[in-house]
């Protein structure tokens, strides 16, 4: 018999970890439930456990169950059966005897896998990354990491990796995450995190793998607090949101900043001056002053009748309760429920003092009396949020009076309805009212927090929305993902340092990634030229992507500017590979009509692209965070002069020149934004 290869071993390996995973499987589907349970509930919630397991012990076909391999120099443990040689996969898996076939990526002895380096080796004596062709196992590339003789080399696995075209949603990164991007991703749950990186630099990647990495380290304790992704808008959320799940993460939520306040229905919009005002975190101070603003002294002693006694609670004692509740760090809520418990402890010392001897029951009863109850409508009365926030924007004197000191009269008219609704219901909330309501509640009764929250692109937030996410982990960590550079909100971010107190997370680390791995050199380098006039403290990006990429640049007459970008489209489809045509908002109809005309059908961001279906129309607004293998670029004036100024206008620029993998066609016919004029250079 002839002796196997290297490969052929691997492949036997592999074959051994599918039918151990097969086995894992049929063991999950075959468990008798019958007496286990104490009663239907538990049954119920035991099922649904299994059913998630079953799930995510599925053999996906085109998944690799395993990417790579570590051979240590010395076996980790003088006992363990496993020995020094571990596959690292994307799940565990064991064989009938419970030995490891797969380690988890996320275990510590995983680690080095995307640590070690010839520097530090880590005590490993091999790496080895795997090829895979669909499902099957084709190349494999080693690295003896303790061998000072064998030469650094870069992997050629992993370039072809990044280089891979991407079709339909975002994919994980589990076979290439870089040392950089593993740093962010095992830092410690207790700890927040803020990440700076220009774009495709993986910060999204980085995000979603922190969330599985910190789900696998902290099981338990996020189960029960819970994980949540915030994101820009639900085109973006739906491009993401398969790589958790792929990673076998099911349970961790998703939601847009609108989302996450929406106690009303907003059905309105603000004027940009407007919007600035109430998203300025001296909003915060307005709202408290807002609440708290009903607070009366009492006027009249409380008598509670019990029997033939009736018990006086003097004015001045009463007062004295209310101001102790007023000088406690509480919630406007708990403290008005405290309130007439305080009143009926007042009462029960006097009788205590009379000789009798009331007990708990006693103090709840003569706290639920109408005179006890009187003084505390009177005295702290109740707030509904909404209705605050409504009187606020409607009545200029209660505004006035709230927010005097804070706010000049200017901002105050600025942010008055020029028409106040009748109510709640009939108020054409904006988005910025929402979180402004999202911040009355929290005043009147404490937001729950998460265990862990990731916010993307979080450099477009206003400090009240920064607010509003970080009272949703106030006592769990965040990771906040951004690029100043790319913020495209008058009120965006000036820096991280801002948003970091703004989101009661003053002490998080603040962590640059540098390494593009999305946008080919030639066009960052020409997409670059902008950062000076939008984000001159930031650096450029580097990309460490092999392919300079296409860029084509083409001036067209002003007539010929939609059917010139249509075949753009055209030339752009005969490529292997995603394409998406951003566009200023304004000009999407016109482009719609275009591509029509020229028998090309399209997609709109959110809807996923498939083999088939490959060509996405977006309006520039919403191409934040995605990526197309080629992007034509329509009219790059209109983009900029589609925002309110002009640093807003070549930041949305910016975005959109940034989404292309592997090539990017500008057509214009009006002149181009100065810094793009010179033409690209040529590599
Ligand atoms: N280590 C890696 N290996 C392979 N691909 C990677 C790696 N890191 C990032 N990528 C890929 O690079 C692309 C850009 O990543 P991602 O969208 O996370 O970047 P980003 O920094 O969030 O970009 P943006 O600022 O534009 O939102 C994605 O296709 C991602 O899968």
């Amino acid at each position: 018999m002839p002796a196997r290869s290297p490969l052929d071993t691997e492949r036997d390996h592999l074959a051994a970890s599918r039918a151990a995973l097969s086995a894992m499987r049929a063991d999950a589907e075959s468990l008798d439930l019958t007496g286990v349970a104490p009663n239907w509930v538990s049954a119920e919630v035991l099922r649904g456990d299994i059913a998630v397991r079953i799930k995510s012990l599925a053999d996906l076909a085109h998944t690799p169950l395993f990417f790579g391999r570590l051979d240590y120099l010395h076996a980790l443990d003088e006992d363990d059966e496993s020995g020094n040689r571990f596959y690292i996969g994307r799940r565990h898996v064991h064989d009938a005897d419970g030995d490891p076939m797969v380690i988890d990526w996320r275990a510590p002895v995983s680690q080095p896998f995307y640590r070690a380096t010839k520097r530090d080796p880590q005590d490993i004596a091999l790496r080895r990354r795997f090829g895979y062709d669909g499902g099957e196992l084709t190349a494999y590339e080693d690295e003896h990491l303790s061998d000072l003789e064998e030469a650094e080399k870069s992997s050629a696995l992993l370039q072809r990796e990044i280089e891979r075209p991407r079709v339909g949603p975002m994919r994980d990164i589990v076979a290439t995450i870089q040392p950089e991007q593993d740093e962010i991703v095992r830092a410690p749950l207790s700890g927040s995190v803020c990440v700076q990186g220009a774009p495709g630099t993986g910060k999204t990647a980085v995000g979603l793998h922190r969330v599985a990495y910190l789900l696998y380290s902290h099981r338990e304790r996020l189960a029960r607090s819970g994980t949540l992704v915030v994101g820009p808008n639900r085109s973006f959320l739906r491009y993401i949101e398969q790589v958790l799940p792929a990673l076998g993460e099911m349970e961790v939520k998703q939601a847009t900043v609108d989302e996450l306040v929406a106690h009303v229905e907003v059905r309105g919009t603000d004027p940009a001056t407007a919007a600035g005002i109430k998203g300025d975190a001296r909003m915060a101070e307005v709202l408290r002053r807002a609440v708290r603003s009903g607070l009366r002294m009492p006027s009249e002693p409380v008598v509670v009748v019990r029997g033939s006694r009736r018990w006086r609670v003097p004015v001045y004692e009463l007062e004295e309760i209310v101001r102790e509740l007023q000088s406690r760090d509480m919630r406007y809520g708990s403290a008005r429920e405290a309130l007439p418990q305080r009143i009926a402890h007042a009462v029960l010392v006097q009788m205590e003092r009379a000789g009798e001897a009331p007990d708990d029951r006693v103090q709840n009863a003569v706290a639920r009396t109408p005179a006890v109850k009187a003084a505390v409508k009177e005295c702290w009365p109740q707030v509904d949020p909404a209705k605050l926030v409504l009187r606020l924007l409607s009545d200029a004197d209660f505004l006035a009076e709230q927010a005097d000191g804070i706010l000049d009269p200017e901002e105050q008219k600025a942010v008055l309805w020029a028409k106040p609704p009748r109510g709640v219901k009939s108020a054409r909330w904006s988005p910025a009212d929402a979180v402004l309501i999202d911040e009355a509640r929290d005043l009147v009764e404490r937001t729950g927090s998460l265990g862990h929250v990731v916010l993307d692109e979080a450099q477009d937030l206003s400090p009240m929305q920064y607010r509003a996410v970080g009272r949703r982990c106030s006592t769990g960590s965040v990771t906040i993902l951004g690029d100043i550079a790319q913020g495209t909100t008058p009120w965006a971010t000036p820096s991280w340092a801002a948003a970091l107190a703004h989101l009661g997370k003053p002490e998080a680390a603040v962590e640059e990634l540098t390494q593009g791995f999305r946008v080919p050199r030639k066009v960052i380098a020409y997409a670059s030229r902008l950062l000076p006039a939008i984000a001159p403290e930031l650096s450029e990006a580097t990309s460490i992507r092999d392919s300079p990429g296409s860029l084509d640049v083409r001036t067209v007459p002003a007539g010929e500017l939609a059917g010139a970008v249509a075949a753009a489209c055209a030339r752009a489809l005969e490529h292997e590979g995603s394409v998406g045509l951003i566009a200023a908002d304004a000009r999407v109809p016109v482009l719609a009509r275009a591509l029509a005309d020229a028998g090309l059908a399209h997609l709109t961001p959110g809807e996923e692209t498939s083999a088939e279906a490959r060509l996405t129309l977006v309006p520039a607004s919403l191409a934040k965070g995605l990526e197309y293998d080629y992007v034509v670029l329509d009219e790059p004036a209109a983009v900029v002069d589609g925002e309110p100024d002009e640093r807003t206008g070549l930041r949305r620029l910016y975005v959109a020149l940034t989404r292309a993998v592997s090539g990017l066609a500008i057509v214009h016919a009006t002149e181009l934004p100065e810094p793009l004029r010179a033409p690209p250079r040529s590599w």
